[in-house]
């Protein structure tokens, strides 16, 4: 593709040609020529070592495929590498190059236009309200930062021990009293379950205990000395996968759970170890706690801990692309508290730190308690009616700035607004046993919170998965979104009109793919021929959801909101970034 052309040459260019169409240097001008082999030696350089095996044909190849981007170039050769794995976490493709693809790709597209620039004439004006009281913000945000709050997941296969790894942390922390601990146990041996005591602390519904299976998410918060916590029980059977999603779009960090004495089934392509980990990775989850549990069970084998590491350690790196300094191993038994809070005296050889600590770690290592430049967003997690007309509280993490009472909020996709009256934060701090629910003059990122609002019109038009702003910042709802897809895991490739569930945040709809503008072929060329999307594949692609329009975050926007997971016939089958969100003129 030549560099000088106008935008009429590249769009007659998007619709005439094809990925198939061969590169010829002998076809070149003059300045493209000279442009190429100024070119090829920078992307040698930058890629020498990590992709050998290129000759300079197919450098050169990319380069024009690429319109002569050297950055573009690149990460086309990083894809091509990626797809030889199994699953991947499309990691790099910056959001800018993406964008940029996309905006090129969507003049071809002639109906659409993206809807960041804009159609608010319907959308009802709702004016912005002062705070209550008047606090010094910068204090109190200065305040909050001495101790941030970390949200944690515990993810893995069904049965690896999640529930009884916290259910020890609370009580070895003393969040969780001996009195209480006592009532368990007498009630799970009365059923006949005595090893499930631990795990009732976090499995409350008699669902969830009759049946030693945890069916939806549950999360506790607590307080030590350094910081505050927020931690998150997962489901780990694979009929309760899309709850285990909801949790991990409100965590920071996960901790993997890995039950070593069945890892093998866990590690398989039917257990939910693998599937925990390439979500959480596609969710945006970077860092990752993985505790070898029941070590108890095996001896405390430092072999097997090993070779289990091992394979974990080569699927966390090479398929889903974690930094090694991210992962942290720790061998443990959430049932005989090893290695939780306190030191295991069964494992001399392991010195590394225990699970507790290494929360800390990540804890103290939150840098920015808010982003100045991010504006208030929430996802709305819980609903509870108020006892007087217009009241109502919601519940959910602040994702992203500050709210504080007496501001209004508006929420999308309805354009109902509310103002904020009072604020809750719930929390156990370490040793005292009782929660406390504090209210709260500022609340801000990460804070799990009820917003208890007077002045709505509608209560009822408000859903969970709704997204909480501030007017003038409303999210303005959209059915069709275009996304840069990787596709795994697919017993059969995905062709146009393919119904799946879509996930974004703790939204969980219907989608159908509506179109393709480009798959990128095995030889890592863009194809905008092909109409289906096979295993390990990627390309950019049109999705339109099917109920209704939703709140949807561009990955530009939003680096965690902007992410979506793709699932059907039970299995999760992609992952994508959100590049360009599309409404018809008609909208
Ligand atoms: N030997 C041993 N058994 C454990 C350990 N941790 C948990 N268990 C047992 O494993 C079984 C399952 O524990 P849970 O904590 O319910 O497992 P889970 O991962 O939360 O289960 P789901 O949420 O349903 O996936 C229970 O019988 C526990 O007592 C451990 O460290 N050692």
């Amino acid at each position: 593709m030549p560099l000088n052309y106008s935008q009429d040459d590249m769009e007659d260019y998007a619709n005439e040609n094809d990925s198939d169409e061969q590169f010829n240097e002998d076809n070149l001008n003059d300045e493209d020529y000279n442009t190429l082999y100024e070119l090829l030696p920078k992307v040698k350089e930058q890629t020498d070592g990590k992709y050998r095996n290129l000759d300079d044909q197919k450098i050169k190849e990319l380069l024009w495929m690429n319109y002569f981007s050297i950055d573009d170039t690149i990460e086309e050769i990083k894809r091509s590498y990626k797809r030889k794995k199994v699953a991947s976490n499309f990691a790099k493709p910056s959001p800018d190059e993406v964008h940029n693809e996309v905006s090129q790709v969507t003049k071809g597209v002639s109906q659409l236009k993206v809807a960041e620039e804009k159609n608010n004439r319907s959308v009802k004006k709702v004016n912005a309200t002062k705070p209550k009281t008047k606090i010094n913000i910068q204090k109190a945000i200065a305040q909050k930062a001495k101790k941030p709050n970390l949200s944690f997941i515990m993810i893995g296969h069904v049965d690896s021990g999640k529930s009884t790894m916290i259910g020890r942390l609370l009580y070895d922390l003393h969040i969780v009293d001996s009195k209480v601990m006592h009532k368990l146990t007498q009630e799970s041996e009365r059923i006949g379950k005595p090893s499930f005591s631990l795990a009732w602390v976090m499995d409350q519904t008699p669902e969830e205990r009759e049946r030693g299976v945890t069916v939806d998410i549950c999360e506790t918060q607590f307080e030590t000395d350094k910081g505050r916590y927020t931690v998150i029980d997962s489901p780990g059977h694979k009929d309760y996968v899309p709850q285990m999603i909801n949790g991990v779009t409100q965590a920071d960090i996960a901790v993997m759970i890995v039950d070593i004495a069945s890892f093998k089934s866990g590690f398989g392509d039917n257990g939910q170890t693998k599937e925990h980990l390439t979500i959480a990775k596609s969710l945006g989850i970077d860092n990752c706690i993985i505790c070898i549990n029941k070590m108890d069970s095996i001896g405390w084998d430092k072999e097997m801990f090993d070779s289990v590491k091992g394979e974990l350690d080569d699927f966390l790196m090479e398929e889903l692309h974690f930094k090694p300094a991210n992962l942290k191993f720790v061998p443990t038994s959430g049932y005989l508290g090893d290695n939780i809070v306190k030191r295991s005296q069964n494992c001399s050889w392991y010195n590394g730190k225990v699970l507790m600590e290494l929360l800390e770690d990540a804890n103290a290592s939150i840098k920015e308690v808010v982003d100045k430049k991010s504006e208030f967003a929430m996802t709305v997690n819980d609903l509870q009616k108020g006892g007087r007309e217009g009241e109502l509280t919601i519940g959910g993490r602040i994702h992203s700035g500050t709210i504080q009472p007496g501001e209004t909020i508006v929420i999308s996709p309805t354009n109902e607004s509310g103002v904020v009256d009072g604020i809750t934060v719930t929390s156990t701090p370490v040793g005292t046993f009782k929660m406390q629910k504090k209210t709260a003059q500022l609340a801000i990122r990460s804070e799990f919170v009820d917003l208890k609002l007077k002045k709505v019109e509608n209560p009822d038009d408000i859903l969970i998965g709704d997204v909480a702003t501030k007017p003038g910042h409303y999210i303005k709802p959209v059915k069709e979104f275009k996304c840069d897809i990787n596709c795994f895991n697919l017993n059969r490739p995905l062709l146009v009109g393919t119904p799946f569930i879509l996930f974004r945040g703790n939204i969980s709809i219907p989608c159908r793919l509506k179109s393709i503008d480009y798959v990128v072929t095995a030889s890592g060329k863009m194809n905008k021929k092909r109409k289906h999307l096979a295993s390990s594949s990627s390309g950019l692609v049109n999705i339109e959801v099917l109920d209704r329009s939703i709140p949807m975050f561009t990955f530009k926007q939003d680096t965690k909101l902007g992410r979506v997971v793709l699932r059907r016939d039970g299995k999760t089958i992609g992952a994508g970034k959100v590049v360009g969100l599309v409404t018809h003129k008609t909208e």
